[in-house]
């Protein structure tokens, strides 16, 4: 279930760097994560929505990237798109359970739908339980939020894990003041290894934006690619070798990374979705 490194799970914190720049020609692929990487958390996750400035921005990496660029969350795709409004990008939604790659083409682990109902009705009696826990139904898995109420993360963790018996074929992801009982088998690693081995990322460097403990598996999966991983907040222990203080700051890197990538771009070329190439 806890994907924590028993190695580094004693550790210091580990002081990390911040994340280096790509040069002009560099061939990168970008994968982000979304809510505590990209968006500051809120209590209600429908509410979560991306500001122009930093759509624009994303439309803009995209091109610069030649669009390898892709979402990886625990959110579902059509909840990417629309936060994003974008719905050309590559995107792994539900930990990577549903893909969107590059060009277009989608696959799906789906859940029979009557397996999917048994869970919600189980998710909702074990949220009945707790005040201030609400329950998310995702289509294929349950989540079950304590934002409103994180004391009773801890009790509601303990619920979950004896009721997990009796849900066969699924398995928790504790995140974020959020609980997930999801089908076991794939996570955001896997996912970004599957787009990897599409177009347009394959053969560049990997580089992986994440906060939480659904994250972890991605940055293992890139440290064994030699990519670049960097985690986005304070949470420990990590496997990610660079980090970044919040999405705040992970909205400045990114944008000195487009500037970054735009070196040799003709000075102020426009480019469609706002951002205008700087030059010194
Ligand atoms: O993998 P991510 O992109 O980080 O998505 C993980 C979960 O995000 C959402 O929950 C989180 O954000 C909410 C809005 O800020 C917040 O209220 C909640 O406490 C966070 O856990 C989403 O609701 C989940 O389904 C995602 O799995």
């Amino acid at each position: 279930m806890s994907t924590a490194n028993p190695a580094t799970a004693n550790a210091p914190p580990a002081a990390l760097p911040p994340p280096p720049l790509p040069t002009a020609d560099a061939r990168w692929a970008l994968f982000l994560d979304v809510d505590g990487t990209l968006l500051d958390f809120v209590d209600d996750p429908l509410a979560v929505s991306a500001g122009a400035p930093l759509r624009e921005l994303l439309h803009a990496l995209h091109r610069a990237l030649d669009g390898a660029m892709a979402l990886v969350s625990g959110r579902g795709v059509a909840d990417l798109d629309r936060i994003f409004g974008a719905s050309h990008w590559a995107a792994a939604g539900l930990h990577g359970l549903q893909l969107r790659r590059a060009d277009g083409s989608v696959r799906e682990i789906a859940t029979d739908p009557a397996q999917q109902a048994q869970l919600c009705r189980a998710a909702q009696a074990l949220a009945a339980r707790f005040e201030g826990v609400t329950w998310e139904d995702k289509h294929n898995g349950v989540a079950l939020h304590c934002r409103r109420a994180p004391a009773q993360f801890a009790p509601l963790q303990a619920a979950a894990i004896a009721l997990l018996p009796q849900l066969p074929g699924y398995e928790l992801q504790p995140g974020n003041l959020v609980l997930e009982f999801k089908p076991a088998g794939m996570d955001k690693g896997k996912a970004l290894l599957e787009l990897l081995d599409s177009e347009p990322f394959r053969g560049r460097l990997p580089i992986y934006l994440g906060d939480d403990l659904t994250d972890e598996h991605a940055f293992a999966s890139i440290n064994e690619g030699h990519g670049i991983s960097v985690r986005v907040g304070n949470r420990e222990p990590t496997h990610a070798r660079f980090t970044l203080s919040g999405p705040a700051a992970t909205q400045a890197w990114l944008d000195r990374v487009l500037d970054a990538l735009m070196q040799g771009t003709p000075a102020h070329a426009p480019i469609p979705g706002g951002h205008t190439a700087r030059q010194p």
